[in-house]
C-alpha cells in the first residue's frame, strides 16, 4: 500500500486548487482523477465555460458543427494547462484512475492503464462532483439521442427538433442555445411555472421571451415514455389529463444533478450521506470521519462553481489559517442564469419575502428606462430589489437584463457590506453603464 499525506479525488475546482495550494506550503498531495477528458472538472470541461462559449457563437451565428469544434479546442487547452497547473507541482502527483474507499483512510485506485494500486492517505479531500438525474421513465435511456448537457454539446449535427426535459439552469440556457443555431427547441417542465421559485412577473417576462424566440414551453407535462427508434424519439406525456406525444430528432435531459456518490465505496468507511445522499458535512465540511473532507457539488450544497471555490476556502482556513471561514459566511451567495438578457439573483425575491413575513419595500424599473439598454438594443427586462422597511438594508434583488451577471455582484456587494440601499440610490456611476440605473431604481419603492 503506497502512502501520501493528502489525497484528493476528483480535479474539480476545490480539488485542483487545493491540491495546488497544498503542494505550495510544502505538503505531498495525490490528486485522482477517473478520466483524463476531465482534468480541470465539470466547469471548464463540460459545464460552464463550454456552454457558454456555445451560446455566445450562436449569438455570432456560427453553424452549429463549428461552434462544436471551437468548444473541443477551447476545452482541450483548458484541461492541458489545468493537468500542468497541478501535475507540475514538485510535490504533486497525479494519477488517471476511479479512487474507491476500502477504509476510512484506504483506497483503492482503477488506474486508467488497467492496474489497480492501493493508497492510504493521513487526510482525504472528496471532490467528486454531481452527475445528471435520469427521471425513471420508461425507455428514457441514455443513446445517441437521449443525452445530457455534456453529450448535447458534442452531438455531430444540430438536431431539428429538440425535446428539453426540465425547464431549470441548464434547460433555459440549452433551449436557447438550440434555438440560436436553429433547432426547433420544446422545453417540458413538470411544474406549473417556468423558474417556479422567481416571483411570477419576472418569470412571465422570462417565458414570454423565450416563447418569441419561438421556444415551445409545454408546462405541468408529466412525461410518460419515450420510444427511441433509432432515428427519432416519441415523448409521450400528460397534460392537463390529456395524453400527448410528439417526435423529436433528440432529447436532452436536464432534470436537475445529483451529488456523484456512485462507485465510492463509501458503504467501507463511516462516512453518513444526507437524506438526499450527498455526503454529510459539517459547517467546516468535515465528514463523519476525522481527516476526511467533501467539497463542491458532492457535499449537497449549492451547485456552482464558485461555492466549490469557497468549499476550497473553507478547508484551507482550516490546515492553515484560523479555522473561522465556515458555509454559515454564505448569506449573500448571488447567481445568474446565462439567458439573453441574463437572469441574476442575490438575496430574497417578493415571494420570500412574504413567506418569511417581512415587512419589505419593493423597488422595480422596466429595462426599457434605461439609457444604456437602447445603446445595446436589448431593452427587454425588469430591475426588481427588495428591502428591509426599518434597516432600509438590501434583503435581495432579481434583474433580468442585459449584463445583469455584472451588475448583480454590485448589489450583493452592497448586502454583503450591509449598506443601505440609499448608497446605491445616491453613488456616482460611470455612463452609460447597466449599473447606473440602480440610481434610478432606488429612486422610490413601488410598494
Ligand atoms: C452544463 C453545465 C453548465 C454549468 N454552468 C455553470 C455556470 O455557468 N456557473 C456555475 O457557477 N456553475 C455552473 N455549473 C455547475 C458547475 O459546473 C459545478 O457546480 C462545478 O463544476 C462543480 O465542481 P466540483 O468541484 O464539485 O467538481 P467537478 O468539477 O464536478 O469535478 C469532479 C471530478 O471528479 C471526478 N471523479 C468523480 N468520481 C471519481 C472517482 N471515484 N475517482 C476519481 N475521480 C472521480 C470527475 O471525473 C470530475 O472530473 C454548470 C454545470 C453544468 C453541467
Ligand atoms: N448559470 C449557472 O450558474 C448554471 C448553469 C447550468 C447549471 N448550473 C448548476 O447545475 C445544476 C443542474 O442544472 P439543471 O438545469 O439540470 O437542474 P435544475 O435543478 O436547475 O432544474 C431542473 C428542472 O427540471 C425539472 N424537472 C425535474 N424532473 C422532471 C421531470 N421528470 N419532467 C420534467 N421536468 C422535470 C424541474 O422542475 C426543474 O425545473 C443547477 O441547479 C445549477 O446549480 C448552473
Amino acid at each position: 500500500m503506497e502512502k501520501f499525506k493528502n489525497v484528493v479525488i476528483g480535479f474539480g475546482k476545490a480539488g485542483k486548487t487545493l491540491a495546488k495550494f497544498l503542494a505550495q506550503h510544502d505538503e505531498e498531495v495525490l490528486l485522482i482523477e477517473r478520466s483524463n477528458q476531465m482534468y480541470g472538472g465539470t466547469c471548464i470541461n463540460v459545464g460552464c465555460l463550454p456552454s457558454k462559449n456555445m451560446i455566445i457563437n450562436g449569438q455570432r451565428h456560427l453553424e452549429f458543427a463549428d461552434a462544436v469544434a471551437k468548444r473541443g479546442t477551447m476545452t482541450k487547452q483548458l484541461r492541458n494547462k489545468n493537468y500542468h497547473m497541478v501535475a507540475d507541482e514538485p510535490l504533486a502527483t497525479v494519477w488517471n484512475g476511479q479512487a474507491s474507499f476500502v477504509g476510512n483512510h484506504e483506497l483503492k485506485v482503477a488506474m486508467a492503464d488497467g492496474t489497480t494500486r492501493q493508497v492510504a492517505a493521513e487526510r482525504v479531500f472528496i471532490n467528486t462532483g454531481a452527475t445528471p438525474v435520469w427521471p425513471k421513465v420508461p425507455g428514457l435511456t441514455p443513446s445517441e439521442r437521449i443525452v445530457s448537457s455534456k453529450e448535447a454539446m458534442e452531438l455531430a449535427k444540430k438536431p431539428a427538433r429538440l425535446a428539453i426535459i426540465g425547464g431549470g439552469y441548464i434547460g433555459l440556457e440549452f433551449a436557447e442555445m438550440f434555438n440560436s443555431y436553429g433547432s426547433e427547441v420544446t422545453i417540458l417542465d413538470h411544474h406549473a411555472q417556468l423558474l417556479g421559485r422567481e416571483d411570477a412577473d419576472v418569470a412571465a417576462e422570462v417565458t414570454n421571451d423565450l416563447a418569441n424566440l419561438g421556444i415551445k414551453i409545454e408546462l405541468n407535462a408529466e412525461l410518460t415514455s419515450a420510444t427511441d427508434n433509432g432515428q427519432q424519439v416519441l415523448l409521450t406525456y400528460q397534460q392537463a389529463g390529456q395524453k400527448r406525444q410528439t417526435e423529436f430528432d433528440a432529447v436532452l435531459v436536464a432534470a436537475g444533478r445529483r451529488p456523484n456518490i456512485d462507485g465510492l465505496g463509501l458503504e467501507n468507511t463511516d462516512i453518513a450521506l444526507t437524506k438526499r445522499d450527498a455526503i454529510q458535512v459539517d459547517q467546516y465540511l468535515r465528514t463523519t470521519v476525522p481527516n476526511v473532507w467533501a467539497l463542491g457539488d458532492v457535499n449537497g450544497g449549492p451547485m456552482f462553481t464558485y461555492i466549490s471555490l469557497d468549499d476550497f476556502r473553507i478547508v484551507k482556513d482550516q490546515l492553515f489559517g484560523e479555522g473561522k471561514r465556515t458555509t454559515a459566511d454564505r448569506n449573500v451567495v448571488p447567481t445568474a442564469s446565462f439567458l439573453t438578457p441574463p437572469l441574476a439573483n442575490v438575496g430574497i425575491n417578493e415571494r420570500q419575502a412574504q413567506a418569511d413575513n417581512k415587512d419589505y419595500l419593493v423597488f422595480k424599473l422596466p429595462v426599457k428606462a434605461i439609457p444604456k439598454a437602447r445603446v445595446l438594443e436589448d431593452q427587454r427586462g425588469v430591475y426588481k430589489a427588495i428591502v428591509d422597511r426599518d434597516s432600509h438594508r438590501i434583503l435581495g434583488a432579481t434583474l433580468y437584463a442585459a449584463e445583469s451577471h455584472e451588475t448583480i455582484n454590485l448589489i450583493a456587494l452592497a448586502m454583503k457590506a450591509g449598506l443601505p440601499y440609499e448608497t446605491l440610490r445616491d453613488m456616482i456611476f460611470t455612463h452609460p453603464t447597466m449599473s447606473e440605473a440602480l440610481n434610478d431604481l432606488f429612486k422610490a419603492p413601488v410598494k
